[in-house]
Parts: structure tokens; sequence; C-alpha cells
């Protein structure tokens, strides 16, 4: 089913769901591509992420603080493992290990060494999925832009992620996971360990989420697949909701553009849709991080701001919509 613009909100709409009952994102006999244009697609034969080995490595930085404490000091600028979910009621109530390639080779050897086999585990996960996912998704998105978008994406600008659900965080009995947000990126390819209850959530129109099946290796857009594709290719809202006592773990890999990659639709027909700032070529994935950066550190309790007095999740998705479309 084709996606469709609308010259007042110069975005791309999803058709009307006839049935609201599942996400678009699972019609595995449809080629990649064309699932990737409207909705959340699923890889059919995704690489098995170790899950034991994630929950265990979470367990062992979660039960010796001194050794995520080294471990956060290899990155003193933003730290590895977070845990504002401990302190703070607000902000999304998980934790999260964020271990990209150059913060990788920051590890002393000793300490990767006193991290042990399942860390080793975790990266040599993330690198074949980044071997063997990463180009089958560019090469599916490239046909569906018609333009190679391999060759903006040589620098590895990613990020390996675990995200713990755990439930023993300052506000356990709150429902919010992860709040609804946008991926900055190209895509990100999300690993599910199954568990029942809590689920990945997608926006299939606005207000209407619908639960991800637990088991299912999801591939989301974000804004940067959306301001290069013209609009073709929709940045999926998503979120997480959270159950009482119930522990979730998942693992992403957000794959971006190269930093100095301008954001720009490619097909210059597509302009009249976009502000000044981005076809002026003035947005570059380095500044559209920065800006998207302040906004999920915010939700995930690592950095405060406020935004005209206010840190509303509207205002700061508008403020983003602002930035990117044509008034
Ligand atoms: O945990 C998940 O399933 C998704 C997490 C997510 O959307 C994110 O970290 O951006
Ligand atoms: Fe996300």
């Amino acid at each position: 089913m084709a996606a469709i613009f609308t010259t007042s909100a110069p975005q791309l709409k999803l058709d009307q769901h006839e049935d609201q009952q599942t996400p678009r994102h699972h019609s595995l006999d449809q080629p990649l591509h064309s699932t990737l244009r409207t909705q959340l697609a699923t890889l059919p034969t995704p690489i098995k992420a170790p899950f034991g080995q994630m929950r265990r490595l979470l367990d062992t930085l979660l039960s010796n603080p001194t050794l995520a404490a080294s471990l956060n000091n290899t990155y003193p600028k933003r730290g590895i493992f977070k845990t504002a979910a401990l302190t703070n009621t607000n902000s999304d109530q998980k934790l999260t290990l964020d271990i990209s390639p150059s913060r990788l080779e920051l590890l002393p050897a000793s300490l990767r060494t006193e991290l042990g086999p399942d860390f080793d585990a975790v990266v040599s996960f993330f690198q074949s999925v980044e071997r063997v996912h990463v180009p089958q998704i560019l090469a599916a998105l490239s046909q569906l832009v018609g333009f190679d978008m391999s060759r903006l994406h040589a620098a590895r600008n990613l990020n390996f992620r675990l995200c713990d659900y755990i439930p023993s965080t300052a506000n356990p009995d709150s429902s919010n996971g992860c709040g609804a947000h946008r991926d900055y990126g190209t895509f990100s390819i999300i690993f599910q360990d199954k568990t029942a209850l809590t689920a990945l959530e997608a926006e299939v129109s606005p207000g209407i989420w619908v639960p991800v099946p637990p088991d299912a290796t999801v591939v989301v857009c974000g804004w940067c697949a959306a301001v290069l594709s013209g609009g073709e290719i929709k940045a999926v809202r998503h979120r997480v909701r959270r159950v009482p006592g119930v522990r979730r773990i998942s693992a992403v890999l957000f794959v971006a553009p190269d930093l100095e990659v301008k954001l720009r639709p490619f097909d210059e027909g597509k302009w009249k849709y976009f502000s000044d700032e981005i076809i002026h070529g003035n947005v570059d994935v380095e500044g559209f991080k920065e800006v998207m950066g302040k906004k999920w550190r915010h939700r995930e309790g690592n950095e405060d701001i406020t935004l005209n007095g206010q840190d509303s999740e509207v205002d700061q998705d508008d403020d983003i919509q602002r930035l990117v479309w044509a008034d």
C-alpha cells in the first residue's frame, strides 16, 4: 500500500489501516524495500541475538559499580552504562549500555578482559549484524529511493545499544519504558528478547499505537532517512511500554549517515516540502545529531534541557518537525 503526501502537512502519512490490530510490518512475503516505505519492516531471518549473555553482562555491571565506573571512565563525556532510571522517576525507566565502534576503541585491553566473555559475545553479535544486515538494508533503501545510500554510510556512524527494562527502577509502577520518539539516523535494527506483556509499539496513525510481536526483529527508519529520501521513507514513531515486575531486554543497532553528510533530499523535486535550513544545505548529520541528542538524553534522564520554558515531549517533536519541514 502506497504512502501519500498531503499538501497541508508535507510529511508522509500512512494510509488509514482498515484493521488497526496489527502494524503493517510483518508481511514477510513483501520485499523489504516495500515494507520500509511505510512502516516497520521485519527481518525474516535475523542473526540470533545472545540474550543470555546480554542479560548476564547487564547483571554484572549493575551489581559491580566499580567495574561500571571503570567502563564509564573510558568515555567520561557521556558514560557507557547509563543508570539514570535508578534515581529519576520521570525519565525512561530503562538502563542502557552504549558501545559504539569508536568507544570500543577507547577500551583498554585490561578492562576488556575484566568485562569477560559476555562482553565479547555482545560485541561480536553487533559486528555480525553490521556485516550481514546493514548492507542488506542499505541496499533495500537504495532500491526504494533510487540512489546509492551505502556511499553515505562509509564511516561507521553506528551505535550498539543494549536496553534493560529492569523492574527495580526509581518508578517501578511506571509504564514508560521508552517514551515516544523517532530515531535520528537512517535506520535502527531492534532485536527483542521475546518477553511477552511489555511491548515495543509503533504509531500506525496519529495516536494509534500498535504492539510489535515480542519475537520480531524489526527495522525502524529515522529522520535522516526521511529527509534524504524527500519524505518517501517514513520515520516511524515508536515507544516501549513497561509492565511492573517484568524485565525486558532489547539490542539495537543504530545506523546513521556519515557526520559530514548534508541532510537534504536527493531529489530536488521534493525540496519544496522542506525548510529553508534543509534546502540551503545548512543541516549536516553531525549538527542534526547534536540537536536530537539533547532531546533523547533528556528523555533518558542523562541531560537536563528546557525548551521554551517547558520540556514536554510534544514540544520536542514539534521542534524537529519545524527544523525539517516547510511551514
Ligand atoms: O527497546 C526497544 O525495543 C526500542 C528502544 C528504542 O527505541 C531506542 O533506544 O531508540
Ligand atoms: Fe528508538
